[in-house]
Order: C-alpha cells, then sequence, then structure tokens
C-alpha cells in the first residue's frame, strides 16, 4: 500500500513547538473504547510473548531488527489497524509500519535514556494507553564540553508529558541527537521543562501518580529479509 511521502497536513498543526524539530503530541488520538480493546489485545498474547527486563516488560511483535535483515512476521490484525493509520499520516515517508513494541511499566518503573538506534527508519511513533507518563531527553554523552564528563542531571534537557490514548511522534533532530528516557518514579511533578504542558492539559507544580502504562512503539524496519527468498536460493 502506498502512503504520503511527507507529513499530512492535518498533522501539522500537532507540532509541539518549544522541542527541537520535531516532535508532533495528538491528544486523544484513540477513543477510551480503542483503548480497552488494545488493552484486552496486549493481556490476551500468550505469556511467552513476554520478555521480563528490568524495569518493564516487553512483547515484540514484527519480527527481531537486526543489521543483516529483519525476518519480517505478519503483524496481528488489532496491530496492523494502527500501524496503517499512522504510516497514512506520512509518519514513514512512504512505507509502512512494520514493527511494534509493546512496553508495559507499573508505577516506579522506567526505562534508562538511550537512543533507538540505525535498524529503525529515523521516525518512532507511540501510542500510550492506561496511564501516562513523562518522557524525559538528554544531550548523548559525547557531546561533552572541554573532555569534562557531564552528569544525567546536566544532560537533561526537556520532558513530554504523554497522556494516555496520545499519539507522539519523534523524528529528525529529537530522533537522532537526543537521547530519551522514562525515570522509575511513582508520580510525576510537572515543571516548566516540560514543553507541552498547553496540549497535554497540565500546570507547572502538580503532581500526577502513575498508573500502569502500556506503550506501542511502532516503527518502520527498512531492512528486511523474507524467509520464502532465503529458502528459494536453491
Ligand atoms: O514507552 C515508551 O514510550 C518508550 C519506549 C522506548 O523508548 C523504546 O522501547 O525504545
Ligand atoms: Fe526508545
Amino acid at each position: 500500500m502506498a502512503h504520503p511521502s511527507r507529513i499530512s497536513e492535518e498533522l501539522k498543526e500537532f507540532i509541539v513547538k518549544d522541542a527541537p524539530p520535531t516532535v508532533y503530541y495528538v491528544p486523544d488520538f484513540i477513543t477510551e473504547a480503542e483503548e480497552e480493546y488494545l488493552l484486552q489485545q496486549v493481556c490476551r498474547a500468550p505469556k511467552p510473548k513476554w520478555t521480563q527486563l528490568s524495569g518493564r516488560r516487553l512483547q515484540n511483535w514484527g519480527g527481531l531488527p537486526h543489521p543483516k535483515g529483519m525476518l519480517a512476521e505478519k503483524l496481528p490484525d488489532w496491530l496492523l489497524t494502527y500501524s496503517q493509520k499512522i504510516s497514512a499520516l506520512g509518519a514513514f515517508a512512504g512505507k509502512a509500519a512494520n514493527h511494534v513494541l509493546v512496553n508495559e511499566y507499573k508505577p516506579e518503573e522506567g526505562i534508562m535514556p538511550h537512543e533507538d538506534g540505525p535498524l529503525y527508519h529515523p521516525t518512532v511513533t507511540t501510542i500510550s494507553l492506561g496511564s501516562h507518563t513523562l518522557l524525559d531527553f538528554y544531550t548523548s554523552v559525547n557531546q561533552t564540553q572541554d573532555g569534562v564528563p557531564q552528569t544525567e542531571e546536566s544532560r537533561y534537557m526537556l520532558s513530554l508529558l504523554v497522556r494516555r490514548r496520545s499519539l507522539l511522534i519523534l523524528q529528525g533532530e529529537m530522533y537522532e541527537r537526543y537521547l530519551h528516557g522514562i525515570q522509575g518514579v511513582a508520580a510525576d511533578t510537572l515543571t516548566e521543562r516540560v514543553v507541552n504542558l498547553s496540549v497535554a492539559g497540565g500546570q507547572v507544580g502538580e503532581t500526577l501518580p502513575r498508573g500502569t502504562r502500556v506503550s506501542l512503539t511502532i516503527r518502520h524496519v527498512p531492512k528486511v529479509c523474507r524467509a520464502n527468498l532465503l529458502l528459494s536460493r536453491k
């Protein structure tokens, strides 16, 4: 299926202006009924589909990204619907999303600051279910000044308040230049460093207790190989 090669006009109104290029934040991208449905589907996945990591557990759908190419597997219908919706917004420069990570975080769980790296088309799109979170951004370690090592605190740049049912799209500098992470805390206190407060609906000084959050991280892996191509070699 062909998708628009550029971000659609309707998405452009959701650009977060106070962040480096480019962040799109779409509140209420899905309805409460869709949220409920997606949470049920995540729950219904067979137990071995889950990988327990320190601070979260995850499901991987679509295949395992690999430098030599991902052995692509068809996405289940419940993920395909939303992947197609996001691809139709032009998020992946004309390509279709083919990979989804489902992360589940309980209160006090999180993910260390990291980069998503070169195996993905440099756009990450995330639907949040069940709870909000704060996504924090950091300059990378090799952007040290005068060879002085920097602390996580001094590398901290800004945060995005990501509400349940929202869609977040990160690309450009926000994908390639900065690290992102989620602190393992039970509640988030909003500060002036949360740059999308006006659109996400929050006040500086407000404290939001976290519930269990499930995120769907939907991406495009450009390099894939298909099993039947390999088998047909000889
Ligand atoms: O849960 C999220 O929104 C972030 C997940 C993430 O950064 C990742 O899986 O690479
Ligand atoms: Fe990530």
